[in-house]
């Protein structure tokens, strides 16, 4: 399998204090769709930012004996996007093949909805085009394609802030599938939505998984997420990966072993309280391959591009 995360070492301490990451050590294979748990400040947003190369990692760590230790390292598709605190020229393209999707502050609240999407462009278009947002008819029919995708084509002329936080989210993958990206890491992006809106948001993020082979990293704050729709759950402890496997493994009981009393924070009540319960019924179940609405571009909306 194609790798198309790598991480080697990989340590960050933010100016003010203690390793916020400590020793990261993993490999994503291209296609795989993996969930990123841990208790708010393990560390999460911090690794999803240094693997997109938004933020540079430690330096070199302490040789012992005179051996010489490998250079703390992110690799995009064997590529270092960064090594031992320096973001490596390569960035800028390796960077326009990462998606990320944040849980906030996706779009620009005061441009139209199509006009956000089409940002998904900007690293492929020349400066000046990018400065007025001028996009062809081809890239903008490329972004109602891509909204009609996530389902909400309709709101394509609304402003960005006219969006509920669902539909924000949904734009803010839309946006990606038209930059091209072929990793895509989104960051708590069902943290502040309603139940509905949060199992559309992955049922999305699973399809683009499982239909374009976009290998996808998803931090998520509930483990009945991540073991509805990700294979391999990524657990993060104050900056640390205390387990790195199949999620079926992360019963309850399992999970109460590893973050102790924090793991009330992962795991809902109804939940622990049965620690044999069937661990996909909390979650309504992955899509079923039969969702065509999400991927047929309404043709009158499809208009509005032109
Ligand atoms: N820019 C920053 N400067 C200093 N410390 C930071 C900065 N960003 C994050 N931290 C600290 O790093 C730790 C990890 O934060 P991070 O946001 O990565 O965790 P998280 O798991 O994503 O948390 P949450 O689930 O609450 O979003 C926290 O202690 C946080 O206070």
């Amino acid at each position: 399998m194609t790798t198309a995360i790598e991480l080697l070492g990989v340590c960050k301490t933010y100016d003010s204090g203690s390793p916020v990451l400590t020793d990261m050590n993993f490999s994503v294979g291209k296609g795989e769709m993996v969930a990123l748990i841990g208790a708010s400040g393990s560390g999460k947003s911090t690794l999803i930012r240094t693997i997109a190369g938004l933020l540079p990692i430690d330096g070199t760590k302490n040789s012992t004996a005179g051996q010489t230790t490998p250079a703390p390292q992110v690799r995009i598709f064997g590529t270092p996007m960064q090594t031992a605190g320096r973001i490596s020229s390569a960035a800028g393209k390796l960077r326009a093949r990462v998606g990320v999707v944040f849980q906030q502050f996706n779009l620009v609240p005061r441009l139209p909805v199509l006009t956000n999407v089409c940002l998904g462009l900007l690293g492929r278009l020349p400066a000046w085009r990018g400065t007025l947002a001028w996009f062809r008819r081809s890239e903008r029919q490329q972004a109602m394609a891509a909204l009609a995708r996530v389902g909400i084509a309709e709101h394509a002329l609304k402003r960005g802030s006219a969006l509920s936080g669902g539909q924000q989210q949904r734009a803010a993958i839309a946006r990606t599938l038209v930059q091209g990206a072929e990793i895509l890491l989104a960051d708590e992006p069902i943290a502040s939505l309603d139940p509905n809106s949060a199992r559309r948001v992955m049922d999305i993020l699973a399809e683009v998984n499982r239909e374009d082979g976009i290998t996808v990293v998803v931090s998520l704050h509930q483990i009945e997420y991540a073991l509805s729709y990700c294979p391999r759950t990524i657990a993060l402890r104050g900056g640390r990966i205390v387990y790195d496997g199949p999620s079926d493994a992360l019963t309850p009981a399992f999970l109460s072993e590893l973050y102790g009393a924090e793991s009330a924070e992962l795991v809902p009540p109804r939940l622990s309280m049965n620690p044999s319960c069937v661990q996909r019924s909390t979650v309504p179940s992955r899509p079923v391959a039969a969702e065509p609405s999400v991927w047929v571009a309404d043709t009158a909306v499809a208009a509005a591009a032109r």
